[in-house]
């Protein structure tokens, strides 16, 4: 058999550097069309080089704006000019959505020194030993609270105002990151006063910033002419209509590469990133599925084989009516009609149902749902392990009036 990596081997001619720093976890040394945010960081941090104590900063902006990258860049320098004096935690508040677990986090991350566990030590505890751990090595300590709504969704203002206590014992201050304009209206006034922090805007980048980027992304990693300038301009105006998304303009980008180095193809052209935006949005969709709950899995499932028996849009007692029969096949306990009813919400929020209302004359009114890309979606939930030996024998056509539920 011919080796299939010789083929591959080609590739070789067309990358010149580590194709990883396409990644969109990479975060480069230098941001272009970031120079002015990072300057104003940089001018606010700049008091702890003298011993004091820097504002604290949040930074706006959408998705993909750079505001995650610029942080983590700047702070990077401030750590190599300040050194050990300043102790820098970068957390994730979608993964550490409380005081608790992000204070267990901190404790934890003192070198040499013995790990607490996540859960069951008393609050006060947690604190104390905190406290102790910064002021026993003198340290100014830099929070980088990322996506720090999600703290304010979870708890109110409550753990940020403990992490603020916990910056007015020790010394140190916050970045806070978040797309969320209103933020700081959402505070209540006395974290509101504490926090007191410098806001700095991360505009979307305009369709010339992200060619910028993108070509600055590229330099060094792609040789010069294998991506044609119309594929680059292409990504940049998609970036650019979707609120200025790095982050997808290179996502974009790097899938198109990765397919035509696996082709052995000559270059990449504009219909090679038509063709990226399909697989892109095709991941998005199958993320959202996956990590689903199983019920919701049900319900979504229940609506697109209702379509299917009924030919038509169903409506959402058929889909009660059959999501019972799955249940039924799988082997679990169904919900009450309300939970369902708040699983469909969920599910209209994430975009993959379509519900409207129509009146049924004497019968009420009803919710009719529509599934968004049923054959995709269907493949997706079919895939997780419960539904490993789901027939779907007992999908059954309802009477729309029969089944018409007014509380879901
Ligand atoms: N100016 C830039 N130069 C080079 N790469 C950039 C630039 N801005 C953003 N990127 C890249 O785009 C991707 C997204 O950036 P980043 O995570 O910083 O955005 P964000 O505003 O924090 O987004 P989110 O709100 O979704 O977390 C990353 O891979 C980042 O390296």
């Amino acid at each position: 058999m011919d080796n299939p990596f010789i083929k591959y081997s080609r590739s070789d001619d067309y990358i010149i550097g580590n194709l990883k720093t396409l990644s969109s976890s990479y975060i480069p040394d230098n941001l272009p069309h970031r120079e002015q945010q990072i300057e104003l960081m940089a001018r606010s941090l700049s008091s702890i080089m003298h011993g004091g104590i820097a504002s604290n900063i949040l930074l706006y902006g959408q998705s993909g704006s750079g505001k995650t990258s610029s942080a983590i860049n700047v702070t990077n320098m401030l750590r190599s000019a300040a050194g050990d004096r300043v102790s820098i935690h970068y957390i994730n508040c979608e993964i550490y959505d409380s005081h608790y677990s992000i204070m267990v986090h901190m404790v934890n991350s003192f070198i040499g020194e013995e790990q607490i566990p996540n859960l069951g030590l008393p609050f006060d505890r947690i604190y104390y030993e905190l406290v102790k751990r910064i002021k026993s090595r003198n340290l100014y300590t830099l929070i980088i609270l990322d996506e720090i709504d999600r703290l304010l969704s979870k708890n109110g203002s409550d753990s940020l105002y403990v992490i603020l206590k916990l910056l007015g014992d020790t010394e140190g201050s916050i970045i806070g990151i978040t797309n969320d304009s209103s933020f700081i209206n959402k505070l209540d006034m006395r974290v509101r006063s504490r926090l007191n922090a410098e806001s700095i805007i991360f505009t979307p980048y305009n369709a010339d910033e992200l060619r910028d980027i993108l070509k600055f992304r590229i330099n060094g990693v792609i040789k010069n002419g294998f991506i044609e300038d119309s594929a680059i301009n292409l990504c940049a105006a998609i970036g650019a209509q979707e609120h200025g998304d790095a982050r997808k303009a290179i996502e974009l980008l790097r899938i198109a590469i990765e397919y035509c180095i696996r082709e052995n193809r000559e270059r990449v052209t504009i219909d090679d990133i038509y063709m990226a935006r399909e697989r892109f949005e095709m991941n998005i969709l199958k993320e959202s599925v996956k990590t689903l709950p199983i019920h919701s899995k049900m319900v979504l499932l229940s609506a697109i084989l209702t379509q299917e028996v009924s030919s038509d849009i169903a409506v959402t007692g058929e889909i009660y009516e059959n999501y019972k029969n799955i249940c039924a096949e799988i082997g679990l306990q169904p919900l009450s009609t309300r939970r369902i009813s708040d699983l469909m919400s969920s599910l209209d929020d994430l975009g993959l149902i379509v519900t409207t209302t129509r009146s049924m004359g004497r019968y009420g009114r009803t919710k009719l749902i529509k599934v968004s890309q049923p054959v995709a979606i269907k493949n997706y939930i079919l895939e997780d392990e419960n539904f490993k030996n789901f027939q779907g024998s007992r999908i059954v056509r309802q009477s729309k009036l029969r089944t018409n539920y007014d509380d879901i």
